[in-house]
């Protein structure tokens, strides 16, 4: 579906029309509200869950974003009411190996395309991020979370009796230091948006993400010269992205060990059980 929240009469550009055609079959979208900012929505229900194709479409959409000059603020939202990411489609994991493979390649690029981008970036939340949704978040250059307490945020893979990958624990540790990330990370916990910001896990809280981070985009960050703001980001990530391409194939060979391992097979199936039952008890 095409959002069509292209409120600013900017010139007509290319390369946002293409993307829009792009879009109408799948589930991001991608519309310019101010010249130079986009909104790249997630829309994909219920919950936004990354699964194969929801990551390739959103890569996509990012790689030619990055290609179009005159855009240098990509705001990642979604226009799901109390979610902006449940992360990674669970149901993934239980797929053949083959599938399995694409999966996690598609993902491993997804954080490329969104941690790697040259534009600023900023995550408008005004829902949970669990798991993979925290990554979609911790790759962006700053977040806006709701300041509603019913929103989480966090790496929640040990409740699911798996462990995120070590680009993801590292992203955590980068943001809010290592040892408050090693107890997040084993306990599993998803913070209340009070919590997330009282350990740096988001920069603000607001009622209005979206308004939020436009006004940001605008008055605080387009201020600051396009290239500086590129060059900070190469000096803080460019170190981190040159390790993940090394350790890019052995990544994968040990996302797929992992989690064909029948013991994590049953914890999965157990996790989705539990999802079900509580939906089925509201
Ligand atoms: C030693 C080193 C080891 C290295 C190993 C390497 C790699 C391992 C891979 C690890 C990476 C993992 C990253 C992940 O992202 S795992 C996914 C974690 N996500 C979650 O746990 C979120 C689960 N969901 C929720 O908590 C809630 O759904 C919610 C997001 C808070 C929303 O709540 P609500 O609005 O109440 O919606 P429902 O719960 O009723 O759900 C509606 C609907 O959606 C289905 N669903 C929810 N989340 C997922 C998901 N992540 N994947 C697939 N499906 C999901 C849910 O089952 C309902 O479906 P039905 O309508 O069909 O019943």
């Amino acid at each position: 579906m095409i959002r069509s929240a292209l409120s600013y009469p900017s010139k007509k550009n290319l390369v946002l029309q293409c993307l829009r055609r792009m879009s109408s079959l799948v589930s991001t979208s991608v519309s310019e509200v101010h010249p130079g900012v986009a909104h790249v929505t997630m829309h994909s229900p219920p919950v936004n869950s990354l699964s194969l194709s929801f990551c390739q479409e959103l890569s996509q959409n990012l790689q030619v974003i990055h290609k179009d000059k005159s855009i240098d603020i990509i705001l990642l939202q979604s226009d799901i009411p109390g979610i902006f990411s449940a992360g990674l489609d669970i149901k993934e994991f239980t797929q053949p190996k083959e599938r399995l493979m694409e999966f996690w390649t598609a993902f491993q690029q997804l954080y490329i395309d969104l941690y790697g981008a040259s534009q600023t970036t900023i995550a408008c939340m005004e829902g949970s991020a669990p798991a993979a949704g925290c990554m979609l978040a911790l790759s962006c250059d700053y977040r806006v979370m709701t300041s509603n307490t019913k929103a989480k945020i966090g790496l929640n893979e040990s409740l699911l009796g798996i462990a995120a990958p070590p680009w993801l624990a590292q992203q955590m540790m980068d943001t809010v230091g290592s040892r408050v990330a090693e107890l997040s990370l084993w306990r599993g916990t998803l913070y209340a948006p009070e919590q997330a910001l009282a350990i740096g896990l988001v920069d603000e809280l607001h009622e209005n993400p979206r308004e939020r981070a436009l006004e940001l985009a605008v008055a605080e960050f387009q201020k600051i010269p396009r290239q500086a703001r590129a060059a900070s980001k190469t000096l803080t990530r460019q170190k981190r992205l040159k390790h993940f391409h090394q350790e890019r194939q052995a990544d994968l060979e040990h996302f797929v060990n992992f989690i064909t391992q029948d013991a994590v097979q049953t914890q999965l199936r157990g996790y989705l059980q539990q999802l079900a039952a509580k939906k089925n008890k509201k």
